[in-house]
C-alpha cells in the first residue's frame, strides 16, 4: 500500500474503531470442573491483614456457604473476586483461563460474576418486569432498553427467571410496593438475566421473614447446578438448610471445611464460636 493509501485508511473510524475496541472476552474453560481457585491470597489494610494466605476452590455447579465470625474476612474474599479490592500477592482465576487479577470490576462482571449485596437495590419507580429489561441490558443503556424490543430468547429468558423468582403475578408492580423478600429475590432476578456462571451472594436472608427465609433457601438450590453460588450468611439455620458444603473462615484464612455437621464438631470451629450461640 503506498503512503497515500495507507493515511487514508488509518484516518477512517472504522481503522480506529477495530484497533481501540476492548477484546472479546474470553469463553470460560471449565474443563476441570473448578470455576473460581483463590490461591494464597493477602489482602491488608495499614497492616492489619484482612487476608492471610487464603486459599479457596469453587466446583462448576455448587452452591457453597461461607461462614465466619465477624471480621472474618469474608466480604473482603468476595471483594477480591470481584476487582473491588486488589490483593497484595495471591493468584484468583475463574476457570482455566481467566486471571481475575487482570480484569477490572466491569470487565469481571462481563466475564460472568454476579454479586448480590445485602441491601436490594432494584429501581423502585420501575416495575418488576422493568427491571428485569433493565438488567438484561448490561451495557446497551437506559434508553436504548425501552425503546429497542427484546429478543425471543431475551422474553423467554425474562419469563424463566420471573417464573424462578416467584414474582410472576407480581411483574406489573412497581419494584416500591414489594416486601423485603420480593425485593431480594427481584434483585437475584436481575443478576440472573445477565446469565452470570457464579453468582455471589451476601447475607440474602437478612431481615427476611421466616416463610421468606424458606423461599430463598427454595430458589438458591434450583439455582446450584445449572449456576455456581457463593453465598455469604451469619444465619446458620438457613446454612443448614441449604448447603452440602461449608468453608469457615477466620482471621482471613480457611479454618474448616466440610459438611455443616463435620464443621459443627470441628474443635476449632467450636474454640472460634465458643459463647456465640449461632454454631
Ligand atoms: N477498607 C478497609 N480498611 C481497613 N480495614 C478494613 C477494610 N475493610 C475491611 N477491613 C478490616 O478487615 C477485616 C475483615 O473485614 P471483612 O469485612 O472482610 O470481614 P467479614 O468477615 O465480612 O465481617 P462481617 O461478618 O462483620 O461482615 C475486619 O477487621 C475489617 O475491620
Amino acid at each position: 500500500m503506498n503512503m497515500y493509501a495507507q493515511t487514508k485508511t488509518i484516518l477512517t473510524p472504522t481503522y480506529w474503531r477495530e484497533r481501540m475496541a476492548p477484546p472479546a472476552p474470553a469463553k470460560l474453560d471449565l474443563r476441570h470442573g473448578v470455576i473460581l481457585y483463590l490461591e494464597d491470597i493477602n489482602v491488608s489494610f495499614d497492616g492489619f491483614k484482612a487476608l492471610n494466605n487464603l486459599n479457596l476452590y469453587i466446583n462448576k455447579g455448587e452452591l457453597r456457604c461461607i461462614i465466619g465470625p465477624n471480621g472474618a474476612g469474608k466480604s473482603t474474599m468476595m471483594d477480591v473476586i470481584t476487582g473491588k479490592t486488589r490483593p497484595d500477592t495471591g493468584s484468583a482465576w475463574f476457570g482455566q483461563n481467566i486471571n481475575l487479577l487482570a480484569l477490572d470490576e466491569p470487565a469481571i462482571a462481563e466475564a460472568g460474576i454476579g454479586r448480590k449485596f445485602q441491601k436490594p437495590t432494584v429501581f423502585e419507580p420501575l416495575t418488576v418486569e422493568e427491571n428485569l429489561e433493565l438488567a438484561m441490558a448490561g451495557n446497551k443503556g437506559v434508553w436504548q432498553t425501552f425503546v429497542s424490543k427484546l429478543s425471543g430468547e431475551d422474553r423467554d429468558h425474562l419469563e424463566a427467571t420471573l417464573l424462578l423468582i416467584g414474582l410472576v403475578s407480581e411483574r406489573h408492580r412497581q419494584a416500591g410496593v414489594l416486601s423485603h423478600g420480593q425485593k431480594q429475590w427481584l434483585e437475584i432476578g436481575m443478576l440472573l438475566m445477565q446469565r452470570p456462571e457464579l453468582l455471589l451472594v451476601d447475607e440474602p436472608v437478612a431481615g427476611m421473614t421466616h416463610q421468606e427465609m424458606e423461599r430463598t433457601a427454595e430458589l438458591l438450590k434450583q439455582l446450584a447446578g445449572k449456576h455456581s453460588v457463593v453465598v455469604v450468611e451469619h444465619d446458620m439455620d438457613f446454612v443448614r438448610s441449604i448447603a452440602n458444603k461449608v468453608t469457615v473462615l477466620h482471621q482471613g484464612s480457611v479454618l474448616a471445611e466440610g459438611t455443616m455437621s463435620q464443621v459443627q464438631a470441628d474443635p476449632k470451629v467450636i474454640e472460634v464460636y465458643l459463647g456465640e450461640s449461632a454454631c
